[in-house]
């Protein structure tokens, strides 16, 4: 319920106006001088003040009522203040508008009238709060986001990354399509960047995620108390990217139910926030994902046909990793250098029979994979030397932590390895098996610690 605090020397008058106002719906709270009416400001939520201009007797100018309007202002800068006086001027009116004050009304003050500059002036304050709360979260989002720097070497890949380049500055949907981890998510914000809408907000909202429950709340918002768990006014993920651009990730999880809301939405481009009378309208672009054939989906009635018209203005596959073999290793060094930096530890680099079978494999989870893989590696290894069996290629899946050391007990499956190499594989692993003890590491290949230094320095 909206509060009215009512700052007047009149208790007769106050009581009158809380008759009133109650009457309307709000809550009402009487204090009888400025000062009471800043402390409460300062310590409660307040919607809007109607303020009486003269409070010492005999006053009538209004000096002190044009006081408190700077000083209320001061401490909330969007609080609308209605003044009411019986000794109206038209100097002292503009006066007070100056100040800051919403709306100017003579006492005796006419019901319908006063009844309806509050609701008005209520309904502003509540838009110049949203307005607030949007730009300090588009500001918050800006901040977090880092710009998309791609790296590939692939033909295939730059032949797509020009087509959605040239389809960025269109205002086309944009349908992402592709297997699991192939980077739909990042050629999304891609778009993002090299559209004309790159100063709004990248808003990405994974589908999968959003039950049919939190769907309103989530997409389009929520006002307080409007159910039990609305404790706070919520902006929804369309209004966060207004002008800006929504990636609806997993698109194909969204229940049917969902599919409808969101297809009303983009049909008529507008929508409510949950609690809200207020019709919003849809301004952001729609970027959609999938790793799901959706053709089945719709033949199978698990997708709307009419939804994926709407969403697929233009569709565009995003290859796997082994289309573009040429970007493995880039993308290997990359991820490397990345967690070398976030764990704080030398910067790993490949040995030829890790570039090998990194070449080789087939990367059925694709960027996402590679990038785990190398997190791992990059964990794991006690030194700064990426071997093949580090990789553990052959049992990805079932990755711990001593898993990758205890697959270099045995000679490496690639026959490509000089003995010296085969050795200096086999020092480093055992020693990233021992946990970087060398004493142990050394005794478990027979060797004393003399012995092993003096290998480990000629591999160095
Ligand atoms: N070109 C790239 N450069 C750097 N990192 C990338 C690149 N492509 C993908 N990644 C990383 O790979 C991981 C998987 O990417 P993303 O989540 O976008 O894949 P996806 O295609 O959306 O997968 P899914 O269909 O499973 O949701 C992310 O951690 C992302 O940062």
């Amino acid at each position: 319920m909206k509060k009215v605090l009512i700052v007047d020397d009149s208790l007769d008058i106050q009581a009158s106006l809380k008759f009133l106002l109650e009457d309307e719906g709000y809550t009402c709270h009487g204090v009888v001088t400025p000062d009471a009416a800043f402390d409460y400001v300062s310590t409660q939520e307040v919607d809007l003040v109607l303020l009486d201009m003269n409070f010492t007797q005999d006053t009538t100018r209004g000096k002190e009522g044009l006081a408190a309007i700077s000083q209320l202002m001061q401490i909330d800068p969007l609080l609308p203040i209605v003044v009411m006086t019986g000794w109206a001027t038209l100097d002292l009116a503009v006066n007070a508008l100056k100040q800051g004050a919403a709306d100017f009304i003579e006492k005796p003050w006419d019901d319908e009238r006063l009844a309806h500059s509050i609701k008005v002036h209520i309904e502003k304050r509540a838009d110049r709060q949203d307005l607030v709360r949007l730009s300090a979260e588009n500001e918050r989002l800006k901040k977090t986001q880092r710009s998309i720097n791609f790296v590939t070497q692939s033909e295939h890949k730059q032949r797509v990354l020009a087509q959605l380049t040239q389809l960025a500055q269109s205002e086309m949907n944009i349908l992402l399509t592709g297997e699991n981890g192939t980077g739909k998510s990042y050629y999304a914000q891609y778009i993002h960047e090299h559209s004309r809408r790159a100063d709004g907000s990248f808003i990405s909202i994974n589908m999968g995620a959003v039950s049919d429950e939190l769907f309103n709340s989530e997409l389009f918002g929520h006002k307080k108390g409007a159910f039990t768990d609305a404790k706070e006014d919520r902006v929804g993920a369309f209004t966060l990217a207004s002008n800006g651009s929504l990636f609806l990730d997993e698109i194909a999880n969204l229940s049917l139910r969902s599919q409808a809301k969101l297809l009303q939405v983009l049909e008529e481009r507008k929508y409510t926030a949950v609690g809200s009378h207020k019709v919003l309208e849809n301004t952001a672009r729609i970027i959609s994902a999938t790793n799901s054939k959706l053709h089945d989906a719709i033949a199978n009635q698990a997708f709307r046909q009419d939804l994926y018209y709407r969403l697929n203005t233009v569709e565009v596959e995003i290859p796997p990793l082994r289309a573009c073999p040429e970007d493995i290793l880039p993308l290997a060094e990359r991820f490397l250098s990345q967690f070398s930096h976030n764990y704080k530890k030398p910067l790993a680099s490949l040995m030829p029979c890790a570039v090998k079978a990194l070449k080789q494999y087939e990367f059925l989870g694709n960027v996402r994979e590679l990038k785990h893989m190398m997190e791992r590696v990059v964990f794991t290894c006690a030194n700064a030397k990426v071997f093949a069996s580090d990789l553990a290629l052959n049992n990805a899946s079932d990755q711990s932590l001593h898993s990758t050391t205890k697959s270099t007990s045995v000679i490496p499956e690639n026959h490509d390895l000089t003995l010296d190499e085969i050795v200096e594989q086999a020092l480093f692993s055992r020693l990233a098996f021992h946990g970087g003890n060398v004493s142990k590491a050394a005794k478990s290949l027979g060797l004393s610690r003399s012995a092993w230094y003096r290998k480990m320095d000629k591999y160095e």
